[in-house]
C-alpha cells in the first residue's frame, strides 16, 4: 500500500494541481479564516435554534404535566409531597436535554464513526476488528452498571424530593420555627437529609469511578494492542510508518464518537427513568372522564344525601362519616355544627365531589353528583374553605379570580358585602394593590373577607362556607352576616361554623358527632331539646352573647 502524499518525505511542488507558493499559503489562510467565521456563525445560529427547540419542548412537557395534575383527584395531593412534585418538574429537563443536545450530538458521532470506521477498514482489517471487538467489550462493561445506576437514580430522586420538601417547610414554617425555638432541630433535620444525599452521591461516584477505571483499562488495552499490531506490521513491511501514524490518528478520531455513543446508553437510561416517573403521573386515574356531560339541574334542586359512608384512603381504616342521611333544601341556609374532627369539612368536600363515596349517594335535584362534570359543578358552587388561598396578585384579581375581564361594579358590590371595601379603597392603589406571596400583608380577618368577596363576586347557585368568618371580630362578623342574608336569597347555602351568631338564623341546623348526624332542627327546636346542640352552644357557641 502507498502512503498518502502528505505523509511521504518529499515535499510536493504541486498539490492537487495547484502550484505551492506564497499565494497558496494565503489561500489556505483565507480558507482557514472563512472556516472559523462560518463555524462561529453556525454555532451562533445553532445555539439559538437549540434554545428555541428546548424551550418549546420544555414548556410543552411541563404544561402537559400541569394539565394532568389539574385533572387529578384531591386524594392524589393528600399523599404526594410538594418536594416530590417539584422534583418531577425538574426531571423534565433531562428529557428536554436528551431530545435536543444529546440526539444531535449522537447523530454527529454516528456519522464520524462510520466515516473513520470505513477509512480504518480500508487501511487494515485486523486493526479494524481489534477496534470493534475492544469497543464491544467496552459497551458490555457499561451495560453491567445499568441496573445499579437505575437503583441509585431512584434513591437520588427520592432524597432530592425530601430535600426540596424540607427546604419548602423551612421557608414556609419560619414563623413557627422561631416561635417554638426549634431552629437548631430543624436545621439538623435539613443536615440529616444532606447527609443522606451525600451517601447516595458517594455511592453514585464510586459506581462511576469503578466504571471509568474499567473503561480506561479496556480502552488502553485496546489502544496498546492496536499500536503493537501496527508496529509489528511496520517491522514486517506490511505497513509504512506514515500509514501507522495515519492509523493512530484515525483511532484517536474514532475513540471520541465511541465514547459518545456509549455515553448515550447512560443518557438513554436516565431519560427512560425520567419518562417512567413522568408516566407514573400520566397514568394516574383522572378525577373524572374528560367528556362528562354538563347536567341541566332541575328547577327544584335540593341536595339529598342518602346513607353516606366515607373514609379517607390510608392507614386509618375507620369511617369519618357514617350513615349520613340529610336533605339540604334549595334556597335555604343549612348550618353544620359539631366538635372538632366530627367530619364537617369532610362533608363539604364530598359535596364538592373531591372524593368518591364508599357507600350511599349525594344527589342534586335527582342527579347523582357522580355523573356531574365536576369542573362545571364547582363553577356552580362558591366555596370558602378553612385553608382558602390568596394568590400573589392584585386584590381585584384575587376577588375576580376566574374571569378575564374584571367587572368593577360587581367587584365593588362583592367587597361591600364582605365588609372589606373601606379597607381596600383606603389602600394607595385600591383594588390594584398587590397582596404579597401567600396573601401575606393582609390579616387573617382581611384574608377571610377577601375570600368571602370572591364567592359574592362569583354569585353562584350553591354556597359552601367552612368556618369562613371564624377569624373576624364580632362587629365585622355581625355586619357580614347581615349583608350575607341578602346575598343568600334564592341560593342553597351550607355553613360550617362554631359561632352562635352565624348559626342561629339558619333554616336548619345539623349537629354532627363522631361522623354521624345526632340532631337536626332550628335553633329554637334544638335549644328546647337540650341535647348535643344545647351542650355545644353552652360550651362553644357562646350562648348568651
Ligand atoms: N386528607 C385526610 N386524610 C386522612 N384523614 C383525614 C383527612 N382530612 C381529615 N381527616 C380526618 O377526618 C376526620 C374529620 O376531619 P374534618 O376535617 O372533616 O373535621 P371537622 O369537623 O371539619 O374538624 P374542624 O372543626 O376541626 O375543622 C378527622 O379525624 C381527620 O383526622
Amino acid at each position: 500500500m502507498k502512503s498518502p502524499p502528505f505523509l511521504s518525505k518529499k515535499t510536493p511542488k504541486k498539490l492537487f494541481g495547484v502550484e505551492v507558493g506564497i499565494g497558496f499559503i494565503w489561500l489556505i489562510l483565507i480558507a482557514q479564516l472563512m472556516l472559523i467565521l462560518s463555524r462561529t456563525a453556525i454555532d451562533f445560529i445553532r445555539r439559538k435554534i437549540l434554545l428555541h427547540i428546548s424551550t418549546r419542548i420544555n414548556v410543552s412537557l411541563i404544561s402537559d404535566f400541569f394539565i394532568k395534575l389539574m385533572k387529578l383527584p384531591m386524594k392524589f395531593f393528600d399523599t404526594k409531597l410538594t418536594g416530590d412534585l417539584l422534583q418531577r418538574i425538574e426531571d423534565h429537563r433531562r428529557i428536554e436535554n436528551f431530545l435536543t443536545a444529546q440526539t444531535l450530538g449522537m447523530l454527529f458521532s454516528v456519522f464520524s464513526f462510520i466515516v473513520f470506521g470505513i477509512v480504518l477498514y480500508i487501511y487494515s482489517l485486523t486493526i479494524f476488528l481489534i477496534f470493534i471487538i475492544g469497543s464491544i467489550i467496552y459497551g458490555f462493561w457499561i451495560v453491567v452498571f445499568l441496573k445499579k445506576r437505575r437503583i441509585l437514580d431512584y434513591k437520588f430522586f427520592e432524597q432530592q424530593g425530601i430535600n426540596r420538601n424540607v427546604v419548602y417547610q423551612l421557608i414556609n414554617g419560619m414563623q413557627e420555627i422561631k416561635l417554638q425555638g426549634c431552629e437548631q432541630r430543624k436545621r439538623w433535620e435539613w443536615e440529616d437529609v444532606q447527609a443522606n444525599l451525600f451517601d447516595v452521591n458517594l455511592k453514585s461516584l464510586t459506581l462511576r469511578q469503578n466504571q471509568e477505571a474499567g473503561s480506561i483499562l479496556i480502552n488502553e488495552l485496546k489502544n496498546t494492542l492496536i499500536t503493537v499490531v501496527a508496529a509489528a506490521a511496520v517491522i514486517n513491511g506490511n505497513l509504512t510508518l506514515g500509514m501507522m501514524l495515519a492509523i493512530q490518528y484515525i483511532i484517536g478520531q474514532l475513540n471520541s464518537p465511541v465514547e459518545q455513543i456509549l455515553g448515550f446508553i447512560y443518557q438513554w437510561q436516565d431519560v427512560s427513568i425520567s419518562l417512567d416517573r413522568m408516566n407514573e403521573i400520566h397514568t394516574e386515574q383522572n378525577e373524572e372522564d374528560d367528556n362528562r356531560e354538563i347536567v341541566q339541574l332541575p328547577h327544584k334542586s335540593d341536595i339529598h344525601i342518602e346513607n353516606l359512608c366515607f373514609k379517607y384512603d390510608g392507614a386509618r381504616a375507620d369511617y369519618v362519616l357514617n350513615n349520613i342521611n340529610l336533605r339540604i333544601p334549595q334556597g335555604k341556609v343549612t348550618a353544620i355544627v359539631g366538635a372538632s374532627g366530627s367530619g364537617k369539612t369532610t362533608l363539604i368536600k364530598l359535596l364538592l365531589g373531591y372524593y368518591s363515596l364508599n357507600e350511599g349517594k349525594i344527589e342534586v335535584g335527582n342527579v347523582n353528583i357522580d355523573q356531574f362534570n365536576l369542573a362545571w359543578w364547582r363553577t356552580m358552587c362558591g366555596t370558602v374553605m378553612q385553608e382558602g388561598y390568596l394568590f400573589s396578585d392584585t386584590v381585584a384579581r384575587n376577588i375576580a379570580i376566574s374571569e378575564d375581564e374584571v367587572d368593577l361594579e360587581r367587584l365593588r358590590y362583592a367587597a361591600r358585602v364582605a365588609n372589606i371595601s373601606d379597607y381596600i379603597e383606603a389602600l394607595p392603589l385600591g383594588y390594584n394593590t398587590l397582596i404579597g406571596q401567600d396573601g401575606q400583608g393582609v390579616s387573617q380577618g382581611q384574608r377571610q373577607r377577601i375570600l368571602i368577596a370572591r364567592v359574592v363576586y362569583k354569585n353562584p347557585q350553591f354556597v359552601f362556607f367552612d368556618e369562613a368568618t371564624n377569624a373576624l371580630d364580632a362587629n365585622n362578623e355581625k355586619a357580614i352576616v347581615e349583608n350575607l342574608q341578602d346575598f343568600y336569597r334564592g341560593k342553597t347555602v351550607v355553613v360550617v361554623a362554631h359561632r352562635l351568631s352565624t348559626v342561629k338564623n339558619a333554616d336548619q341546623i345539623v349537629v354532627l358527632d363522631g361522623g354521624t348526624i345526632v340532631e337536626i332542627g332550628s335553633h329554637e327546636e334544638l335549644t328546647i331539646k337540650r341535647g348535643k346542640y344545647y351542650e355545644l352552644v353552652k360550651n362553644q357557641l357562646e350562648l348568651g352573647s
